[in-house]
């Protein structure tokens, strides 16, 4: 069967993909099948170039077709902020918990209606010797004044999204799955997924 390694270590977006990727005919590994896999610094100032980094040094190590996901929180009332530097937003460590911590910090005081965000996923699909490929999806969404919900990750429960009057770490799985930037990417590498299998395999 064919194979592909997702160049990413969360397992919250590891996660995700075992289910997104259930109707595509592939087998799915990720970094945590390889303990022993650097971590791919993410010097760019895009989601592009920093998916773009992660999926090619994987591919080129292991020799194999890569996808690599940046994604982050993009807020409206904070100019964009966290967006490219979600990950280490409270700086340091990965830590949700401060990350949520010090958004909600800089938006005290900013009414519901000035709260718009939005999530990015761009995805970067990587083969030695083939220029790398590359889809996007977004979700809009609302910062809520706490955090709510436990499931999924990240900034999951401070995201309302008003289709569902619920954050994303109030909704299962599979709901998050039918709307979320994630996902919508995903939609998007299906569509020119006979291309991808074509070129890179
Ligand atoms: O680089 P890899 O190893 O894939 O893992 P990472 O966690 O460092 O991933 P990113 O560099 O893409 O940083 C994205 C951050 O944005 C946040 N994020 C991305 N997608 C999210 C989602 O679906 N729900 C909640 N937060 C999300 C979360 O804090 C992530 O750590
Ligand atoms: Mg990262």
């Amino acid at each position: 069967m064919k194979k592909i390694v997702i160049a990413s270590k969360n397992k919250g977006k590891i996660k995700e993909f075992e289910t997104l990727f259930q109707t595509f005919d592939v087998e799915i590994l990720s970094l945590l099948d390889f303990p022993e896999a650097v971590d791919v610094e993410e010097t760019g100032t895009t989601f592009e170039a920093n998916a773009r980094l992660k999926a090619e040094e994987i591919a080129r190590v292991y020799q194999c077709v890569a996808i690599a996901d940046d994604s982050g929180l993009v807020v409206d009332a904070l100019d964009g902020r966290p967006g490219v530097y979600s990950a280490r937003f409270a700086g340091g460590q990965k830590n949700d918990k401060e990350n949520i911590k010090k958004v909600l910090q800089e938006l005290e005081g900013v009414p519901a209606e000035q709260r718009t965000a939005h999530f990015t996923c761009v995805l970067a699909i990587s083969c030695p010797q083939r220029p790398t490929r590359f889809v996007s999806g977004e979700c809009q969404g609302i910062i809520t004044e706490k955090p709510s919900g436990s499931s999924g990750f990240g900034y999951d429960p401070i995201f309302y999204v008003p289709e569902y009057k619920k954050t994303f770490a109030e909704i299962s799985a599979e709901e998050k799955n039918e709307i979320s930037h994630r996902a919508q990417a995903m939609k998007k590498l299906k569509d020119i997924w006979p291309e991808i299998e074509k070129e890179f395999f």
